[in-house]
């Protein structure tokens, strides 16, 4: 089962992995065509009803592929208006085919005739809000004709996301639909085939550039929507918290707070005047602090907590009390990570270890990284949170899903990129799930990595990490 949005990313990750959309169109085509012989007999009549979008595109290949049939394919709106280029190649490859092509102006144009099968090809995953002109019009007359009727992908109007089927969309006889069924398709009363178009595994297991396309923002946010995160750390490092501080805001948090000692205070201020500190007295953090921490979390979305804490016996005592008192999702690295197997909390935690750190949290070791995934992938599953692996391949997982990421560079062993890591994943965690927040944050902290490499090489270091951020964040085709 896969919604429509996150079919989006696996599509555009087989497309990042050398899979074009095109490609996959054409499988579409292809199997919707395959379909639509098993309803029909010889010298039957199909009408194909095609929006402009690529769910239309599939329809207009299946027309390539059913020639023979008497067919004919009503294209809702002019054919310049087709959304993709894709879905238009697919219209302009019908012109040497044998079937007959027309243009629905509007709805008054809308005549389905008498035929033996309709394809109703006018909406798939793209669909927002209920039916509007000429779609309404024409799903009533398809809803109306005695043809059997074959919806592609989903019937159109049903919405692939949340599996809602309005009254007033196409009422399908038979579905075929791509790479999985979709939520609310096995609970309609009608054949669904799902077929599998060649979509390779690797485009759901590695985090790759079609990821990035969870990151679009809702254009009438607000500050703070975005995330207020919490850094607790520093002490007896200075850096640490700042580059993981700055690291939440180049990965698009609104507001990052640093709780860090006074000793090390207007050191950390100093390095960014974006940050705001939160000093609570001393060297470095002991038990008395606790309640005045976990009055700074309560304002947050997040907290990242464990840069540059040091492991000393008062500092892991309270960060201890902290992870067991927070409710939260709390992103854990360095020093606190060994915490996390003793500690009962009601906290969601994504813990970022290297292999070093994970063997210290009892975790699992493998050469071989399939082999390491799955341990992994076990491993989370008894912590109960979620956990990315550090390494030339990170793994991400929650114990349920398990994702791979394979961006980075080995310039990227130097200090102070796990801090810049654990505070993107912090921003992240904000707005996405923890499995998602986890692989993005791997995948974006490795590809600002490799932008940085190609220019400084192996002599990159952490803070080069943060003004490529923005870049590596960004989704390009
Ligand atoms: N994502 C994938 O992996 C693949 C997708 N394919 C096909 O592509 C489809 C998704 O294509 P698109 O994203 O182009 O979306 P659609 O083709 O579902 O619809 C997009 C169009 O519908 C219009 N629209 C949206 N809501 C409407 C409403 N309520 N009333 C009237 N018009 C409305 C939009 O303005 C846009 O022009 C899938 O359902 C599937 O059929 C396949 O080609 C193969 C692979
Ligand atoms: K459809």
């Amino acid at each position: 089962m896969i919604a429509g949005s996150e079919m989006a990313v696996v599509d555009a990750n087989a497309a990042a992995l050398g899979v074009p959309r095109k490609q996959l169109m054409e499988s579409s085509g292809n199997a919707t065509a395959r379909v639509a012989r098993t309803l029909v007999d010889e010298g039957d009549s199909i009408t194909i009803v095609a929006g402009r979008g690529n769910n239309g595109g599939d329809a207009f290949v299946a027309a390539r592929f059913l020639e023979g049939f008497d067919v004919d394919v009503l294209l809702l709106g002019r054919a310049e208006t087709i959304g993709t280029e894709i879905a238009r190649e697919n219209w302009a490859a019908l012109e040497p085919a044998d079937c007959r092509r027309e243009e629905i102006r509007d709805s008054s144009g809308v005549d389905l005739g008498d035929p033996d099968l309709i394809v109703d090809a006018m909406l798939g995953t793209g669909v927002t809000g209920s039916l509007r002109e000429p779609e309404a019009t024409a799903a009533a007359a398809i809803n109306d004709s005695d043809a059997t009727v074959l919806s592609v992908d989903v019937p159109s109007g049903f919405n692939a996301e949340s599996g809602t089927y309005p009254d007033d969309a196409v009422q399908a006889d038979h579905v075929v639909t791509f790479h999985e069924t979709k939520p609310g398709l096995p609970d309609l009363d009608v054949p669904v085939t799902v077929a599998d178009i060649g979509i390779p595994e690797a485009a759901s297991e590695f985090v790759e550039r079609g990821d990035l396309l969870r990151l679009s923002r809702d254009p009438d946010s607000h500050k703070g929507d975005h995330g207020e995160v919490l850094v607790i750390g520093g002490g007896p490092y200075v850096g640490a918290p700042a580059l993981a501080g700055q690291a939440a805001l180049r990965a698009g948090a609104d507001l990052v707070r640093v709780a860090c000692p006074t000793a090390v205070a207007h050191e950390v201020q100093g390095y960014s005047e974006d940050l705001i500190v939160r000093p609570v007295e001393g060297r470095e953090f002991e038990p008395g602090h606790v309640g005045q921490v976990m009055e700074f979390a309560a304002e947050h979305d997040t907290l990242v907590i464990g840069p540059g804490l040091g492991d000393s016996e008062s500092t892991l005592e309270a960060a201890e009390a902290i992870l067991t008192a927070f409710t939260g999702t709390a992103v854990v690295d360095a020093d606190a990570l060994e915490l996390v197997p003793d500690i009962e909390t009601e906290a969601t935690l994504i813990c970022t270890p290297h292999q070093g750190e994970l063997a210290k949290m009892g975790g699992p070791s493998a050469e071989d990284w399939r082999e390491r995934r799955d341990a992994v992938e076990e491993f989370a599953a008894e912590l109960g949170h979620t956990l990315l692996v550090k390494g030339n391949r990170d793994i991400v997982s929650d114990g349920d899903r398990t994702r791979v990421n394979r961006t980075g560079n080995p310039g990227m062993t130097v200090g102070g990129t796990g801090d810049i890591l654990a505070g993107t994943t912090g921003a992240l965690a904000a707005r996405q799930e923890p499995i998602h927040a986890a692989g993005l944050a791997a995948y974006v902290a490795g590809r600002a990595g490799d932008i940085v490499a190609e220019q400084h090489g192996d002599g990159l270091i952490a803070s080069d990490l943060l003004e490529a951020t923005p870049a590596a964040m960004q989704y390009d085709e």
